[in-house]
């Protein structure tokens, strides 16, 4: 029979300050385009991550992923890394980059993609607020 692929979601949550800033730009600019996310001492969002892995089905074991398995690697690898942090002021990852959503998006894909087997296609959603969301990769 031919394998059946099936994805897989692990929901996680973290709470995190950013302050959306380019420094290239003028202040009356900054607040022109980012708004009071340009707010200077910062504000913070709830988090919610959506993990996708879709795979084959393992036929010992019928799983794609073991979701407990998916759930520490994200705790691991993520959680632990921003969780309750400041973007800006106490993660490397966005010492130099805009914490956005879409950037944060892609750094946190980029790091599971590197913990995570090849052969799982991988894709991030994340909700900064209840309304607001990005997916990365986009295919
Ligand atoms: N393309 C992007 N646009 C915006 C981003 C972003 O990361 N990428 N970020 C923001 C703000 O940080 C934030 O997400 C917006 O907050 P807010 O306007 O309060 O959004 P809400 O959904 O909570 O409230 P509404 O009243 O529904 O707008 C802005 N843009």
């Amino acid at each position: 029979m031919t394998p059946h692929r099936v994805s897989v979601f692990r929901k996680e949550h973290f709470n995190a300050a950013h302050r959306l800033n380019n420094p290239n730009w003028s202040d009356e600019k900054n607040e022109r385009v980012y708004g009071k996310c340009n707010n200077f001492n910062f504000h913070g969002h709830n988090y919610d991550l959506e993990v996708r892995l879709t795979g084959e089905i393992d036929p010992e074991t019928g799983y794609v992923y073991d979701m407990k398995k998916l759930s520490d690697v994200i705790k691991v690898n993520v959680l632990d890394r921003f969780d309750h942090k400041n973007l800006n002021l106490d993660t490397d990852e966005f010492s130099d980059l805009n914490p956005s959503a879409e950037n944060i998006a892609i750094v946190i894909h980029d790091i599971l993609r590197n913990t995570i087997d090849s052969k799982f296609d991988l894709k991030i959603r994340l909700y900064e607020t209840e309304r607001n969301y990005v997916e990365y990769p986009t295919e």
